[in-house]
């Protein structure tokens, strides 16, 4: 993984607790050379939070990383993974010692199925969240840095060049996904319990950075996904307006964002991001699809060519939501989108990045998201097929498909659906 030459070293960034100096000043001793740092990533075998533990430990730190499931990766030297959940706070308090500061990046419920799983998602990003702010205050951890999302504050109303000011949090029960709405609680939480006393002296600061998606080499969640439903030529159709824009974030300018956070919640840094949210992106704006073009270049597929209409592809997402849950006790049916996804799409978020650069000394490096096509290709079979006979039926099966769809939406669901889609045209 490219290192990252832009972050600063956190070696500088441990701050002795207020009852540590207190206790030097009594003893009059000083410390010769500062104790090595020790810090918690939850969600630490994800891909944002290994990244960011492997940069750390790289650094020098002892690093923690805290997750359900083990890393998909060997663990990097001067890492340990502890197995545990964010909602289990006996194991969190024992995860917590010594730890100076704390990494929340653990969350459910981003995409796919998993979207529609309401009460895993509230359990673990509300609930979870609360917890952890209540293990930092027991365990006198004086650092909490809470990895948010650009959802907070998109819920599918067009947003141009948004800062942290201009663009209040979206109504919590206007949200159309569990996920957008229970980060947007979380990232309140995390800001709220900005200042808080820290049980037995100190302080505890937080601060949010609000992420668009993240790309990057080995990426798990997004690049598989859309990959596989391209080779199922499903992505032959494309929807919403070519001036459609939005942000993406390579993981390793995330990974610095993070380091840099840390940072200047430290008297060092005179805890400039105290109580503060941040957006982090690669300080570019794209039209998805033209920025997804390498992907279908290097697997060998042809550009989507098919324009369909987004209030199509909105109802179809609504319609396959309903049968997701509908036939959940029978059989689990994925659906291909969701209705925020297909908002993500077409409709215009964007956000500057300039309070990062001004109060962190944010600074993105350029990445490519071709060169992160590049290793999953290779780490791939790539299967370039042409046009066969089998396609066009395939074609057509879905276009019988989604024509049922719209019947069957506009049968049971009646105009609920119809009115988000009315309102996109
Ligand atoms: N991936 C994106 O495009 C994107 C975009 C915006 C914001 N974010 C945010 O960035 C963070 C990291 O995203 P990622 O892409 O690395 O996701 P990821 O799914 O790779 O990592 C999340 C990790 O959290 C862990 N986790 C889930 N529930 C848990 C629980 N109860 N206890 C302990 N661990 C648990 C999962 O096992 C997983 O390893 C998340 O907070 C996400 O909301 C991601």
């Amino acid at each position: 993984m490219k290192t990252n030459p832009a972050s600063s070293s956190l070696e500088t960034c441990r701050v002795a607790g207020q009852g540590e100096k207190a206790l030097q000043q009594k003893t009059g001793t000083k410390p010769t050379q500062a104790p090595r740092q020790k810090v918690l990533v939850t969600g630490g075998g994800g891909y944002l939070g290994f990244s960011l533990g492997s940069s750390l430990a790289k650094r020098g730190t002892s690093v923690v990383l805290l997750d359900l499931r083990r890393p998909h990766w060997p663990l990097p030297p001067g890492t340990e993974f502890v197995q545990a959940d964010v909602r289990d706070e006996e194991a969190l308090y024992q995860a917590f010692q010594g730890v100076d500061c704390v990494f929340h990046v653990a969350s459910y419920g981003m995409s796919g199925a998993e979207k529609l799983q309401k009460q895993q998602i509230e359990s673990i990003n509300v609930g979870g969240t609360r917890l952890v702010i209540n293990v930092c205050v027991r365990r006198r951890v004086p650092r909490l840095v809470y990895t948010s999302t650009v959802n907070v504050t998109f819920g599918g109303k067009p947003i141009e060049q948004g800062n942290e000011d201009s663009v209040p949090y979206f109504p919590l029960d206007k949200h159309m996904d569990h996920y957008s709405r229970t980060k947007a609680i979380a990232d309140q939480l995390t800001l709220m319990a900005n200042g808080t006393p820290l049980l037995g002296g100190g302080t505890l600061r937080t601060c949010v950075l609000r992420p668009p998606g993240i790309y990057g080499p080995e990426e798990q969640r997004h690049l598989p996904r859309v990959a596989s439903h391209i080779k199922k030529r499903l992505f032959m159709f494309r929807f919403g307006d070519r001036r459609t824009r939005m942000n993406w974030v390579h993981v390793q300018n995330l990974v610095q964002a993070h380091m840099l956070a840390a940072e200047a919640l430290t008297m060092a840094k005179g805890y400039v991001a105290s109580g503060q949210a941040y957006y982090v992106n690669d300080g570019e704006s794209v039209n998805l699809f033209e920025w997804m073009a390498p992907l279908f270049e290097k697997l060998g597929y042809s550009q989507p060519w098919i324009q369909v209409p987004t209030s199509c592809v909105y109802l179809t997402a609504a319609v396959m939501e309903y049968l997701h849950l509908a036939l959940r006790p029978i059989c689990t049916i994925p659906p291909l989108l969701t209705r925020s996804e297909v908002l993500s799409v077409a409709v215009t978020h964007t956000f500057q990045i300039a309070k990062a650069r001004a109060q962190l000394g944010y600074a993105p490096d350029k990445f490519s998201f071709a060169d992160a096509v590049e290793r999953y290709v290779q780490a791939t079979t790539p299967q370039r097929r042409g046009f066969t006979m089998l396609t066009l039926l395939r074609l057509l099966l879905l276009l019988l498909l989604l024509l049922s769809l719209l019947g069957l939406a506009l049968y049971f669901l009646g105009l609920q659906p119809l009115q988000g889609a009315v309102q996109l045209l």
